[in-house]
């Protein structure tokens, strides 16, 4: 006899098998058994027996279609979207084992979920068709500055952006923001208190909202399958559930996150799968939107403002695109039309990956070409210069550089490699790949160059670091080309004076320390000093290493440098890493100098 109980539709007397077994069905009068939609289940046991009845039994859309999960409290009753053509591998819960072999499942005779999403069974609420309320989860730097300009920009729309991290939050309510973004003060002095809110409370932010902006760091996977490369999902999917767990009205989820192609579907899958019922029964739905962004730090204000373009990603159903055109209708308060460009959900996914992808492979290209021009006295800004001059090149993104740094670029393109060796793309995933290890050369190869100019030594000797966010005008140190060379001048045994006018001291000392190193934070504290100012950094420095384009290195006088020199020792080297000093200037001074991509003829005949 089949062990399951099965309750044909809305009566608890009807006790029958799917295959005709006569039951008692126990579960209805119990009071932890759900109802819903006043219908008791359809089956209704332990994990493994369901399993093993739904192998046995032929369903039929009449008498089962939703799914639901109470193991400890019968208040969390999960009822996932089940299609009747479902093989059961792809009935979430079951496959994904979100149930432990004690807890008790009951399928339930609710909505027959189609392809679409639509119900037709139950009425399903319709997500919003125009935005009135923003929630935005992930108060970091892509969610703070994106939704203080959605928020400064739409004055009509209440925008609440939420962190799991009190400490974040308490920092965008006060005044020293989390992140340094020029003209990010501005705009959350306007808007706070106004329509700009900060918040832990995400469950409350997530019911209020029309549209919730998913922007939760992703960052490579340090552990597992594709431990290295592939991305970090878990924050997204976290997200994901609390959204499907307290969320009491149909909503736009929007992917803010870079994310691998096709993570809509995952998400898609939760949400339908948790999906509940408003206080009046109708089912309520989620669609899901891909909507990358491509601001660069430094420049995040200006990019928002004013996008090359804004890529919103939808399903190619009306529900799809009704909900891209809500998306599209906020943007619309300052972009223009035309630079909202729609496409499916995975091309919009793929596009952000591929354009961080392109990006960071010109920089790879230029910096490989550096190489051959310090090796030939041909001079990279030349090269780039004449390259970008045929209007298919373009100028932008060609400065040679130390390496290129940064949350994302690197991520974006392991992430990438994975995504092309998962598909058994290998040559695909090589090609990509290529990019990484020409960034990691250019920056070993720059850090040989110091040592070895340096007569070969550099053991106790000090080195002044100028610059140690990724790039200018951010705070951010994250894959800084500064924290590699380093760590290489710590191996070094040098004596390191690090100035940046931007990140702080704790945040340098957490960067340089090596994790689970015993002692390490204190070896960094002996060997690693932080200035205030440039000229601290380098007095009784023998070389000075340019990190970081900042403009105040930029625009630093010959009177400076000669200052600079005076207080250091001599041979006195300066190092320019980002091509930001004027080589002759400096040498006038008395400076033996290396810019990345010089030849030594052009800049100084001591390496001839
Ligand atoms: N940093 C950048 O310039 C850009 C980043 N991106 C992408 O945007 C995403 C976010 O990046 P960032 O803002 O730089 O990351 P971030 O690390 O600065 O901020 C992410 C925030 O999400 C919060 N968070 C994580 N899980 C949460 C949860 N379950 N509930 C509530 N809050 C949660 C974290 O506490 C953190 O404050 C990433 O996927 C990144 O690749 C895209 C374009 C530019
Ligand atoms: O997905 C992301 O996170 C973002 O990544 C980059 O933005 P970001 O990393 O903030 O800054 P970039 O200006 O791209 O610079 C990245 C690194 O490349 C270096 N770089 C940049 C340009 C160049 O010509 N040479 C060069 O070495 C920079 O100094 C920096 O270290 C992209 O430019 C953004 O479009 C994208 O949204």
């Amino acid at each position: 006899m089949c062990p399951l109980l099965f309750c044909s539709s809305r009566s608890a007397s009807q006790l029958v098998c799917l295959r005709g077994c006569p039951l008692k069905f126990a579960g209805t009068s119990d009071p932890s058994v759900p109802r819903h939609h006043g219908s008791h289940p359809a089956f209704l046991g332990p994990l493994s027996l369901v399993q093993s009845a739904l192998k046995c039994c032929s369903f039929s859309s009449e008498c089962c279609s939703a799914l639901c999960l109470f193991p400890s409290r019968p208040s969390l009753v999960i009822p996932p979207p089940f299609r009747p053509d479902h093989h059961l591998n792809e009935f979430p819960l079951l496959s994904r084992s979100a149930a432990g072999a004690q807890d008790i499942i009951a399928v339930m005779p609710a909505a027959v979920i189609n392809l679409n999403g639509s119900s037709s069974h139950s009425p399903v609420q319709s997500v919003p068709s125009h935005v009135r309320s923003i929630c935005c989860i992930g108060a970091g730097y892509v969610g703070g500055p994106t939704c203080s300009v959605i928020a400064l920009k739409c004055p009509h729309i209440k925008v609440t952006i939420v962190d799991v991290n009190p400490v974040r939050i308490a920092a965008w309510n006060s005044d020293v923001l989390p992140v340094f973004e020029p003209g990010l003060d501005a705009v959350v002095r306007e808007c706070r208190g106004r329509n700009l809110f900060f918040s832990t409370d995400i469950d409350k932010a997530i019911q209020e909202a029309d549209l919730i902006f998913v922007s939760v760091n992703t960052p490579t996977k340090t552990s597992g399958v594709g431990k290295g490369f592939a991305a970090d999902l878990h924050y997204v999917e976290a997200s994901t559930r609390r959204i499907a767990s307290v969320a009491t009205s149909s909503k736009i989820i929007v992917e803010k996150s870079t994310v691998p192609c096709r993570t809509a579907a995952s998400m898609r899958t939760i949400l339908e799968s948790n999906s509940s019922y408003t206080a009046d029964g109708t089912l309520i739905s989620f669609q899901i939107l891909s909507n990358p962004e491509f601001l660069a730090e430094g420049t995040a204000i200006r990019d928002l403002m004013a996008p090359d373009r804004v890529l919103i990603g939808s399903l190619d159903t009306q529900q799809g695109k009704a909900a891209a055109n809500a998306l599209s209708e906020v943007y619309q308060n300052w972009v223009d039309p035309t630079k909202i460009y729609q496409t499916g959900l995975w091309s919009s996914e793929l596009s952000k990956l591929a354009a961080n992808a392109l990006l960071a492979q010109r920089i790879s290209s230029i910096n490989s070409l550096s190489a051959i021009c310090e090796a030939t006295g041909a001079d990279v800004d030349e090269v780039a210069h004449a390259c970008g001059l045929d209007a298919r090149i373009g100028p932008k993104f060609l400065k040679a550089s130390v390496g290129f740094g940064g949350s994302c670029f690197q991520k974006d393109i392991l992430n990438l490699v994975y995504l092309s060796e998962s598909l058994g793309l290998s040559e695909v995933a090589d090609y990509w790949h290529q990019v990484i290890k020409m960034n990691e050369y250019s920056k070993s190869r720059f850090a040989r160059k110091v040592v070895s100019t340096l007569f070969n030594t550099i053991t106790m000797k000090k080195i002044a670091v100028l610059g140690f966010a990724f790039k200018k005008d951010t705070g951010d140190t994250r894959e800084s080309a500064a924290i590699t060379l380093c760590k290489y001048f710590r191996q070094e045994r040098a004596q390191i004076s690090i100035y940046d006018p931007k990140v702080t001291t704790n945040q340098i000392m957490l960067d340089l320390t090596e994790p689970g190193v015993l002692d390490d934070s204190q070896a960094v504290q002996q060997q690693v000093k932080i200035a205030t100012s440039m000229k601290e950094a380098c007095e009784d420095a023998e070389a000075v290493i340019i990190c970081t384009e900042w403009d105040e290195f930029r625009d630093a006088t010959a009177q400076d440098w000669d200052e600079i020199y005076r207080s250091m020792k001599k041979p006195a080297f300066v190092f320019d890493g980002r091509g930001i000093v004027d080589a002759k200037v400096l040498r006038s001074v008395g400076f033996k100098v290396h810019a990345v991509g010089k030849g030594p003829l052009i800049v100084d005949p001591i390496w001839a």
